[in-house]
């Protein structure tokens, strides 16, 4: 449609423009792409060397960039986009939203969520089947989600089988009236199962030890979490073995890996398309330095600003975390004494 001559790959995240070959994106190389599982240009994290990848943006003669990925990925397009402009070339920079947690502002959802929420569902389902055949079972299920608890509260909600979700935007402890233990222990009391689905970034400031140094920061600068379902599953188990001398079944699933890894759905596919179509429009009629995504319905180019200015997090005085709270019947924590 528009007389394009040539797409080019460039493999492997931001250091793939410096120190990896491009790889041509012709239509039969993309032709099945989406029904295939990860990326077939590879990712990394870190390498974003700003000078060399806006040399070799400029050295090959490229004249749009399309930089696809999550909230790092938009805050290393929008600097790209800086120096293009400062250097004064004639090259648009787009950015296209694809993570799973949905921390990328403005935008209604990124390409990845619905897949995510979908799949995250089938491990909820496991952990309700596991806890219900058992005397005290309690199935524990841990998503991604580093600071935003989307994953989790939209998977709760669909599933309707969680009785308590615990996400990083909302503090909870476990020892005492209000805390955890103590909604286990009646939840158990009343049903003799329950569910529980954790985030990985839920209550990390409660794991002993766990300081933010540099030495726990991946290459791009995030920090590395630990394992807060595994740290919690052992918490569980002691107190109720130590303190209540009740005998619990519980069984941790933990398929954040593979709900990464699963072919995107049909609504994310059609979502994906409409991504793509709003990037190289935008592209062609000239504009540059923004992220495309639908904005209350309506397909949008945003500025790169409004789009790294902040992350997108479940805001836990909205309605959608009261939702979640009322299918879950966990008390709400938005006070000072989280389980009270
Ligand atoms: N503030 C930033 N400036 C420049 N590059 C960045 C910035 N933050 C992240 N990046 C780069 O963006 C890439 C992806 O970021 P990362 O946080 O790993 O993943 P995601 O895009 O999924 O959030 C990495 O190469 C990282 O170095
Ligand atoms: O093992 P990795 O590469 O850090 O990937 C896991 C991360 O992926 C995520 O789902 C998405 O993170 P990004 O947006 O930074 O890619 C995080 O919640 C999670 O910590």
């Amino acid at each position: 449609m528009y007389g394009v001559t040539g797409v080019l790959g460039i493999e492997g995240g931001y250091k793939g423009f410096y120190a990896r070959n491009t790889i041509p994106l012709t239509p039969k190389v993309v032709n099945d792409i989406h029904k295939r599982v990860g990326t077939i240009l590879g990712t990394s994290r870190g390498g974003h060397d700003t000078s060399k990848i806006v040399d070799s943006i400029q050295d090959r003669g490229i004249n749009q960039v399309y930089i696809i990925g999550g909230d790092g990925t938009q805050k290393g397009a929008s600097v790209i986009f800086e120096e293009i402009r400062r250097r004064g070339l004639k090259v648009a920079v787009v950015g296209i939203p694809k993570t799973i947690d949905n921390d990328i502002p403005v935008i209604d959802k990124s390409f990845g969520f619905d897949t995510a929420v979908e799949e995250a569902q089938r491990a909820i389902s496991a952990a309700h089947v596991e806890s219900e055949s058992i005397e005290n079972g309690i199935g524990l299920v841990k998503l991604m989600g580093r600071h935003s608890g989307f994953i989790a509260m939209y998977a709760t909600l669909a599933s309707r089988d969680v009785d308590c979700c615990l996400i990083p935007e909302s503090p909870f402890y476990l020892e005492g009236p209000g805390g955890l233990f103590e909604y286990i222990g009646k939840r158990l009391n009343e049903n003799a199962h329950m569910v529980i689905v954790v985030a990985e970034g839920a209550g990390q400031e409660l794991l002993s030890g766990n300081t933010c140094t540099m030495d726990n920061i991946d290459a791009s600068g995030n920090k590395q979490l630990q394992d807060v379902g595994f740290w919690i599953s052992q918490k569980i188990k002691d107190h109720f073995s130590e303190k209540q001398k009740l005998t619990i079944n519980l069984k941790y699933i933990d398929p954040t890996y593979m709900i990464c890894a699963v072919p995107s759905n049909a609504s994310d596919n059609v979502y994906c398309t409409l991504l793509a179509h709003s990037a190289i429009h935008g592209a062609m009629a000239r504009y540059t330095g923004f992220t495309v995504g639908s904005v209350n319905g309506k397909h949008s180019c945003i500025p790169f600003q409004r789009i790294t200015e902040r992350q997108n997090k479940v805001v836990i005085t909205d309605r959608m975390w009261a939702r979640c709270l009322s299918s879950t019947n966990q008390p709400s924590n938005q006070v000072k004494k989280p389980f009270d």
